[in-house]
């Protein structure tokens, strides 16, 4: 019965409830009273002004885009008034005691990713400023490294509907500091000298523009709820990052028959870095409690089928058509999307299996994937054949 209760997919939904995942929360605790007594609960407008505070100080361009942040908090004021927030799971882990959160919670996780952000950037633009690191190996560190800290922050916001919204100001900031400094508007030569290849401003308002624009999308759009979100951003940060390093390094004399420009070398350090890139996040996020729904070991064959799909479009010689920063997102998402309800049918037969397999808990982790060779592709193979002929 408790066996049962941890395997099916409805005690999966019921842990993370239990973690902080459902949706609606019960009444503050007392404990959390207790821990934190001068505890005054922000309005979320207040909180969006000490967002707006924070993020406008780097740049003029980031008072604009803290205005939109005041926004959202004036839309979000009355649902976050109205419902008594669970705490996200991963904080729910550490202190198991934390009742509801104040309403302006969201606000101060958004700050602290939007401050992050600047100071992230911050130090790759003195390193490349400083001659430290080469200016085209910063661009791709930065590149590789900041969607996927941004998306490792999402599990920390609240289960509120506007929380997605929230989050999305962070890259929305970056847009609008990359618009101004691209545009000419605002002088920003470290920012350019760290994400533009050439040291042309104006580069900023294609790749770099498309990347926080994507990052934009995926959290509007799928948030934490579907692991497309995950998937794109993966393909984006690590697979397109990783190719150009492993690319550039080792890709000389290797080049792909159809695009010269491109290498073997590159286009496996795509695959193997999107891919890892993507298991890491989905790992992280189910450690969370988050896509719950989902069995891990039903996921990875998609993970790397999508990847693999995203290589190919990647290794295209389109460059001048279509940026990969756009392209590979697109396929990501598209191919994510076709594949996925076999991901949740694998996992449903990992969930009865599991139940099947007796009480032991050991049992069901190795029911559910880790015993039988091979047991997650059969999986999804079955589930294929079952949506092929319905
Ligand atoms: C250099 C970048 C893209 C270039 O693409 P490509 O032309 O080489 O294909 C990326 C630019 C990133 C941007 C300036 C900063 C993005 C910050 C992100 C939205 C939030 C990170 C938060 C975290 C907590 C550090
Ligand atoms: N599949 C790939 C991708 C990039 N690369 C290397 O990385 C360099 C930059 O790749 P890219 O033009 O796709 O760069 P971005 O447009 O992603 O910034 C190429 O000139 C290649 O040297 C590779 O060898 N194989």
């Amino acid at each position: 019965m408790a066996h049962s209760a941890r395997c099916s997919p409805s005690g999966l939904t019921a842990r993370a409830q239990r973690c902080g995942f459902g949706f609606g929360g019960g009444a503050p605790r007392p404990l959390l009273r207790a821990a934190l007594p001068g505890l005054q609960r922000p309005t979320p407008t207040t909180a969006a002004s000490a967002l707006a505070a924070t993020v406008a100080a780097p740049t003029a361009a980031a008072a604009a885009a803290a205005a939109a942040v005041a926004t959202v908090a004036a839309a979000s004021a009355a649902p976050a008034a109205a419902a008594a927030v669970a705490p996200p799971a991963v904080l729910s882990r550490v202190l198991p005691s934390l009742g509801a959160l104040p309403p302006g919670y969201d606000f101060a996780v958004a700050a602290f990713a939007a401050v992050g952000a600047v100071v992230w950037v911050k130090l790759f633009k003195s390193a490349a400023a400083r001659g430290l690191l080469d200016s085209n190996l910063c661009r791709k560190l930065v590149h590789l490294t900041a969607g996927p800290l941004f998306v490792l922050a999402w599990p920390f916001f609240s289960s509120l509907p506007a929380a997605r919204f929230v989050a999305a100001a962070v890259p929305c900031v970056n847009a609008a500091r990359l618009l101004l400094v691209g545009s000419g508007a605002v002088p920003d030569p470290a920012l350019v000298k760290s994400t533009s290849r050439s040291g042309d401003r104006r580069e900023l308002l294609g790749g770099p523009l498309y990347y926080v624009a994507v990052l934009t999308a995926v959290t509007l759009i799928f948030w934490r709820d579907s692991p497309a979100s995950l998937i794109a951003v993966a393909m984006v940060c690590g697979g397109d990052g990783l190719a150009d390093i492993v690319g550039r390094r080792w890709g000389r004399g290797n080049p792909l028959p159809w695009n010269g420009d491109k290498s073997w070398a590159g286009s496996t350090g795509f695959w193997v870095g999107g891919a890892a890139m993507a298991m890491g996040l989905i790992a992280v996020f189910q450690a969370c409690g988050l896509l719950a729904q989902y069995h891990f070991a039903a996921l990875a064959p998609i993970v790397w089928v999508v990847c693999l799909v995203c290589t190919l479009i990647e290794s295209l010689p389109v460059a001048g058509a279509l940026d990969d920063n756009l392209s590979v997102p697109l396929a990501a998402v598209g191919v994510s999307l076709l594949l996925l309800p076999l991901a949740s049918a694998a996992s449903g037969h990992y969930a009865a299996a599991a139940a099947a397999a007796g009480p032991a808990p050991a049992a069901c982790a190795a029911a559910a994937g880790g015993a039988q060779p091979g047991a997650p592709l059969l999986a999804v193979a079955k589930a294929a054949l079952a949506a092929v002929t319905g």
